[in-house]
């Protein structure tokens, strides 16, 4: 008995989780929603549909901003510093969803977190995203795009270990399958790529050995430091922010971005980049209009994918924000067979399609979380691991 009431008593410590999109439920009383009201809010078709728009935006906008990066380079440009900056640059374009979306009273006023906290979360955030960008940078001109994929892979296998000890996801089965077809997804299609021979897109020329080492490293490095991002988000959003509204969605986003940015504009200065800036832009192949179309779209892209990405960490959890993500990895050599004359290979589609399988596995879980939540009357939370861990942590005390 006194495990039931310990068990109890996490439950009710489960700092309130909100979503913005209340389907007419009242938050407007005083004090917070008790945990067994807030899992009695509807996780259906609404929740389902929401998930399925964050899930386009990052597929779509993140294979759009890595293609625009890619042409980027191909097209003439160098400086990873300005590549770098393109990544988190378009966040000030945060402010118009952010005036256009109306605040929730009731979690708007009442419960600001303590500033010198925030400050933190962004600042530790915005500089690892800013370091992360670089080696991204380095990453997406050091490696074709398919051995790219085959090491950004193990993101997910970083960010299951990342997300297993700092936010403790629960590992299913179907979960587990989901991380490993998804990373031989992507391991596949690097392996079937040394065969292929038109890896590197746009006909640009294949990097020098020597850069192949580091793009392996920094692609690596960069997976793992992407992993912790993403499972600091979750983080942040539970224990410090401690409200998943789009308003803090966005403001969060954007803050971090901002910091990244400050970081990438201070490389750009200190590293004398900025220099060759303009002799790039008007030896760009297309033309200097298209220099700041190419990195203008791969700025906006870039946040819209983030955008996606940091609402299903909030929405889900940063494992099926990065599982989303990771269906993207094959898409892009897809999308490179169109834009840059890549071969279509039959490694390719099976890649594809079992990338496709792996993403099925996970969100049927999620399905089947909901499914099991409803059954007992408590159709869960926004945040559906939280409501995921909470249904099983009431079912533990229905059986004691
Ligand atoms: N490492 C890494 N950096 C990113 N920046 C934007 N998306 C990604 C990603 O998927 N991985």
């Amino acid at each position: 008995m006194a495990h039931a009431q310990e068990i109890q008593l996490q439950i009710t410590g489960v700092p309130e989780l909100e979503s913005g999109d209340k389907g007419g439920d009242s938050r407007d009383g005083p004090g917070p929603e008790p945990p067994t009201r807030r899992l009695a809010r509807g996780r259906g078709v609404r929740w389902w549909a929401l998930v399925a728009v964050d899930m386009l935006m990052l597929l779509a906008g993140g294979t759009v901003a890595t293609l625009l990066s890619r042409l980027y380079y191909n097209s003439g440009g160098n400086s990873k510093w300005m590549a770098t900056l393109t990544q988190s640059g378009g966040a000030p374009l945060l402010v118009i969803p952010l005036l256009l979306t109306p605040p929730t009273p009731s979690e708007e006023e009442r419960r600001r977190p303590a500033p010198s906290k925030l400050a933190a979360v962004y600042l530790g955030i915005g500089v690892l995203i800013g370091i992360d960008n670089l080696m991204y940078a380095y990453a997406l001109q050091y490696l074709p795009v398919s051995t790219f994929s085959l090491v950004a892979a193990t993101q997910l296998a970083f960010n299951a270990v990342t997300s297993r000890l700092i936010n403790a996801q629960r590992f299913t089965p179907l979960i587990a399958n989901s991380v490993v077809v998804l990373t031989f997804a992507a391991a596949l299609l690097g392996v079937g790529a040394s065969s292929d021979g038109t890896s590197s897109g746009g006909g640009a020329p294949a990097p020098p050995r020597g850069r192949y080492a580091a793009g392996f490293v920094l692609t690596l490095a960069a997976s793992a430091v992407f992993a912790l991002i993403l499972s600091l988000y979750e983080l942040a959003f539970e224990r410090v922010v401690r409200a998943r509204t789009p308003r803090w969605v966005l403001r969060t986003q954007m803050h971090t971005n901002l910091v990244a940015s400050a970081v990438a504009v201070a490389g750009l200065l200190a590293s004398g980049e900025w220099r060759t800036v303009p002799g790039e832009m008007a030896a760009f192949r297309d033309g200097p209009a298209r220099y700041v179309l190419t990195l203008a779209g791969a700025a906006v892209s870039w946040q819209a994918a983030l955008a996606g990405q940091v609402r299903l960490v909030a929405r889900v959890s940063s494992l099926f924000a990065n599982a989303t993500g990771a269906v993207q990895l094959p898409l892009v050599p897809v999308f490179a067979v169109v834009l840059f004359g890549d071969r279509m290979t039959g490694v390719k589609a099976v890649a594809m399609l079992m990338a496709v399988w792996g993403f099925l596995s996970y969100v049927y879980q999620h399905y089947l979380d909901g499914r099991r939540a409803a059954a007992a009357g408590k159709d869960g939370a926004e945040c559906a691991v939280c409501a995921a861990r909470a249904a099983s942590e009431i079912d533990i005390l229905q059986k004691i």
